[in-house]
């Protein structure tokens, strides 16, 4: 029986994907195989020492300590894409909240008092306050063209923007899937200098902290409007608060409200709503829970964060080693060697490395002993074995 533990509440679509008879899933249980997670922030946390793997219902892994999970040999999976068109929808809703004022006007309208008479004389009378503007022949900046990102570029052409991006990493997959149209930046600079509005859709990490600051926010053409649908920090609170008291910036939508953020006028904060659709949370829940469950009854990884992918079909009719290891010289001659010395034939062998680790399949003939599997754990460099029968 395979032990999960929930840190969030993870769609039901998901979990269906752990059959009942060899999965036991509980927000708490004693000794877990694996954890499945959304937001729950897990460097807080001692992960249980018998985690094998960690699959987060999303996109973002901030929230878990994936450098120490790699040091342990603990493999932390994600489900890219899985949320993007929800994500892709509430920074269009964004858009459209700021450039019409919606907002404010909502709030105008339920200010007001009076017969329906009366009513109708405020509305008429107040409205011009709330007057906004079109988006077609507007600029949109995209940094960061992922899986959100591609998404929300190609939408914004096909509302008639003009679309600029940037990401000097983006994938040759990615890279397909926009629209021509969409022109490329050099640089962050160049992106701000012309954008009428600016998305970030990019990780939190030590190069996009701030990536949006005051210096940036003034390169904006007056009456811009940013978004963050990404994560707090990667847009400076305080000099978007400025920049909106001067005027400069007309609007700034977000997911990450803060006691500055939240009560200002001309700042839209939403509750970190982007994924929060049921189909966004089903998409994630079941590709997480299929890659966690492919790991630990394969032992193949998908979407991994920290591992390399590898996938290996089950032929053999032997025991299936899987091991984790630092990606440094002659740890396949040790591998081999301890099975070799037990008399064992390799029927099928796979081995990757991702950085300074390492993974390896191996499909054996027969059974491992446990002396074997003593053997393997004490080769220096050695982070992690399981046997899987
Ligand atoms: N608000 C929400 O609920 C919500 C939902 C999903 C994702 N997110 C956030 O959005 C982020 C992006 O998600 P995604 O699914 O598009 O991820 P992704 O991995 O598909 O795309 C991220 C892109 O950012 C690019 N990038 C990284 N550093 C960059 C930099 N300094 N400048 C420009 N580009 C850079 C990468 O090359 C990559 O193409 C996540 O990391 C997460 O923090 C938030
Ligand atoms: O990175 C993500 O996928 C989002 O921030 C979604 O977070 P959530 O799963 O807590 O909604």
């Amino acid at each position: 029986m395979y032990k999960i533990q929930t840190l969030n509440n993870i769609s039901v679509k998901g979990l269906d994907r752990l059959p009942r008879d060899r999965y036991e899933v509980a927000s708490e249980i004693g000794h877990p195989d694996a954890v499945l997670v959304r937001s729950f922030k897990m460097h807080d946390m001692v992960v249980p020492e018998t985690v094998v793997a960690i699959g987060r219902a999303g996109a973002g892994v901030n929230n878990i300590p994936v450098e120490a999970m790699s040091q342990r040999g603990v493999a932390v999976f994600n489900a890219p894409g899985a949320n993007a068109n929800a994500v892709k929808e509430l920074v269009l809703a964004g858009m459209f909240l700021a450039a019409r004022n919606i907002c404010q006007a909502w709030d105008y309208t339920r200010s007001l008092e009076g017969d329906d008479a009366s009513l109708n004389s405020q509305v008429e009378a107040g409205k011009k306050q709330f007057v906004g503007f079109e988006l077609p022949g507007r600029t949109l900046g995209v940094i960061g063209l992922g899986a959100i990102g591609v998404k929300v570029a190609n939408a914004a052409s096909a509302l008639g923007m003009n679309v600029v991006g940037f990401d000097p990493g983006i994938t040759v997959g990615r890279a397909w899937e926009l629209e021509s149209d969409v022109r490329q930046a050099h640089t962050v600079d160049e992106v701000v200098g012309q954008s009428d509005f600016i998305s970030v859709h990019v990780p939190i990490n030590d190069h996009t902290r701030n990536l949006i600051n005051g210096d940036r926010l003034r390169m904006m053409p007056a009456g811009g409007v940013v978004l963050n649908f990404s994560r707090a920090g990667i847009i400076d609170d305080e000099a978007a608060i400025a920049a909106l008291d001067e005027g400069h910036l007309s609007a700034y939508v977000n997911d990450f409200p803060t006691n500055l953020t939240r009560q200002h006028p001309r700042c839209i904060t939403l509750p970190h709503l982007g994924a929060s659709t049921r189909e966004a949370e089903e998409n994630c829940a079941v590709l997480v829970a299929d890659q966690i469950r492919d790991y630990l009854e394969n032992g193949n990884v998908r979407n991994s964060v920290n591992f390399p992918e590898v996938v290996m079909p089950r032929g053999g009719k032997g025991d299936r080693l899987s091991l984790v290891n630092s990606n440094v010289p002659n740890m396949l001659g040790q591998i081999s060697t301890a099975l070799a010395s037990a008399g064992l034939n390799i029927d099928d062998m796979y081995n990757k490395s991702r950085g300074d680790l390492a993974y390896t399949l191996v499909d054996v003939e027969g059974e491992i002993p446990a002396g074997v599997i003593e053997d393997l754990r004490g080769i220096e460099g050695v982070l992690a074995v399981r046997v899987i029968r």
